[in-house]
């Protein structure tokens, strides 16, 4: 029998610095995220990272948190919830990272006796700290505990027509009645050495001017390319002019280049230049989290203000928006019913 699982992040058990402690442990002890040697990975994440951080994560998320716990996980349970009751086959729901395990997830599936799955990782970009983690991880989990099931794995959709159409359609909700100066689309940034890493080639991603626009097989697993895409698919669904739009890199960490422009610096230099109403999309999350309520739509603004911008507003993401459900579920019924995947 077939069944789905869909993957997201993950988000510590509560906003206090204890339950974030581990969670950042295991997210950064991760070698596709932190990926150096492991003696290194441990003295930087353990030895310096670990030392400070969850008290200062702890009360970023505390400014965010829900009655219901964390936005990422209970917006990503409302989207499962509504997939799942629109779907012919079993759904089920697991994180990367935390207490809701992909391990769960896959024997809540296995007790229904599922033992062909469709991994639905939740990103619409390719990038070895997110898609290629939760497929791996996945992987082995599989191979541990259900070494009967058959795995198949959605590729990541950030060119795909249908995708484009419904976040385009929620942007253009999401702007009307606002009066923007400019639109800046922030993507989560990662380290520009995962870049080249990712580069099957090995000589393909130069992190310049052209790379990403020379056809190359590396786009298959270029998460830079992908985000230039998707920023220009969705500026021509909608009809946003050049000199309008613009693209950015948030949420880094203070080692190693990361892929630029970056997106705090970007706030100062608009408030800096003048523009006085900016709208931010964040479409590298299929739900709001701790990055974009609060790095975006709190801090940012604040960031834009301060630099002389004055009206801002964050975008959401798709969340558990009617028409990114209905395309979940069809992406689901043509695997099921045809063997075929979303292009
Ligand atoms: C869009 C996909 C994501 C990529 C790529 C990604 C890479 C990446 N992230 C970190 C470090 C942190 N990220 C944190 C939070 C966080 N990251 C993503 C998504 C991607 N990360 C999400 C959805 C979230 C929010 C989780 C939530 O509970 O809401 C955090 C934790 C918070 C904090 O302390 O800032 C860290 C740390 C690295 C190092 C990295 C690539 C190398
Ligand atoms: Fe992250």
């Amino acid at each position: 029998m077939k069944g789905v699982l869909l993957v997201n992040l993950g988000s510590p058990d509560s906003p206090t610095p204890k339950d974030v402690k581990p969670y950042l442990d295991e997210f950064l002890m991760d070698e596709r995220v932190i990926d150096v040697p492991n003696w290194l990975r441990n003295i930087i994440v353990r030895g310096i990272i670990l030392q400070t951080r969850p008290k200062k994560s702890a009360e970023a998320y505390q400014k965010i948190w829900w009655e219901e716990g964390s936005p990422l996980i209970v917006i990503s349970e409302r989207f499962a919830d509504k997939v799942k009751e629109q779907s012919e086959i079993p759904v089920a729901l697991g994180m990367r990272y935390g207490s809701m395990t992909i391990k769960n997830a896959l024997g809540e599936l296995s007790e229904k006796g599922v033992d062909e799955v469709l991994l639905v990782p939740l990103y619409p970009h390719y990038a070895m700290s997110s898609y290629e983690t939760v497929v791996v991880k996945t992987m082995e989990v599989k191979d541990e505990f259900f070494p009967k099931i058959k795995i198949t794995t959605l590729p990541a959709f950030y060119n795909n027509k249908d995708y484009i159409e419904v976040l385009s359609e929620s942007i253009a909700a999401g702007l009307k009645g606002f009066e923007y100066d400019h639109i800046l689309f922030s993507y989560h940034g990662i380290p520009e050495r995962h870049i080249r890493k990712s580069d099957p080639t090995k000589f393909h991603c130069k992190i310049d001017e052209s790379c990403c626009k020379t056809n190359s097989v590396a786009h298959h697993t270029c998460y830079r390319h992908q985000c230039y895409e998707m920023t220009e698919k969705v500026k021509e669904y909608l009809g946003l002019s050049n000199d309008k739009v613009s693209l950015s890199f948030q949420s880094r960490l203070p080692n190693d280049p990361w892929l630029k422009p970056y997106t705090d610096f970007e706030f100062e230099r608009f408030g800096k230049e003048g523009i006085k109403r900016l709208a931010v999309i964040t479409p590298a999350f299929v739900a709001d989290c701790l990055e974009t309520l609060e790095e975006i739509a709190m801090e940012g603004k604040h960031q834009f203000q301060e630099a002389g911008g004055e009206d801002y507003k964050h975008i959401p993401c798709l969340n558990d928006n009617e028409e990114w459900v209905n395309l979940m579920v069809k992406w689901i019924g043509d695997w099921q019913t045809k063997e075929t995947l979303p292009v």
